[in-house]
């Protein structure tokens, strides 16, 4: 992942649950036929680690078949399980170099940063892959207990390389002030599966907006 000319692009993360892993295989594939996706994220939580995993295994040809990389959220070991292309890691969910030594270095991870760029160098240093800044704006998908401003995009991408994720509460009327200040990726999970056309349209929707 650089920096260097790249369009900013869409980071899709899941609902917390997932009942049926092979209807949502079928519907995440309609979702990556809408438009480009870059990342998808497994984020679910309470399910069981035999679960995450054979979630990923279900949902993995799905996104080697769109090209979208397939992170686990929070574990780096059942990343390592069910073979996917990364880990995303939160302040409390171990260290990169752990996560790298485990998943090899050709593997994504990224790292949640809050609103500091003293986090952001530090998992840069440690080796992430990208820095996650938020949350932006009001959420319902997580209790946030901090918030980014903007200008934090902008700084980073002025000083360094390594891309930039903006998360938390971004919709289609938010996510291109983001692009503009300057994020690699607009990371969204409400607004694409609780949108009023269905998920396929907000990424269509997602895209355009990306796009200009
Ligand atoms: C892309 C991205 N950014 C931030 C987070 C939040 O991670 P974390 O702080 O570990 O919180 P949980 O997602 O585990 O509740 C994320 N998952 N993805
Ligand atoms: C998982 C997550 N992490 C955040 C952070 O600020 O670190 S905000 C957030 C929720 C993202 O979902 P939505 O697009 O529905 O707001
Ligand atoms: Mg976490």
């Amino acid at each position: 992942m650089t920096t260097s000319d790249q369009p900013c692009r869409l980071y899709l993360i899941s609902q917390s649950e997932i009942a049926d892993a092979d209807a949502f295989a079928a519907t995440l594939d309609g979702v990556f036929k809408a438009g480009d996706v870059a990342c998808f994220q497994l984020r679910l939580k309470g399910a069981s680690d035999d679960a995450v995993v054979a979630t990923a295994k279900t949902l993995m040809p799905v996104c080697e078949a769109h090209d979208v990389a397939l992170l686990i959220n929070d574990r780096a070991d059942l990343a390592h399980e069910a073979d996917v292309d990364g880990v995303h890691l939160g302040q409390g969910d171990g260290s990169v170099k752990k996560a790298k030594e485990l998943l090899g270095l050709d593997r994504i991870v990224g790292v949640t940063c809050h609103n500091s760029l003293h986090l952001a160098f530090a998992a840069g240093e440690q080796g992430a892959d990208y820095v996650a800044f938020g949350a932006f704006y009001p959420t319902e998908t997580k209790k946030t207990e901090y918030h980014a401003e903007k200008d934090i995009l902008t700084r980073w991408d002025e000083i360094v390389e390594i891309p930039s994720v903006a998360i938390g509460g971004i919709t289609t009327d938010t996510a291109a002030e983001l692009k503009e200040a300057g994020a690699h990726f607009i990371a969204v999970c409400s607004a694409v599966w609780q949108h009023a056309d269905g998920p396929a349209a907000a990424v269509r929707a997602f895209n355009q907006i990306l796009a200009d």
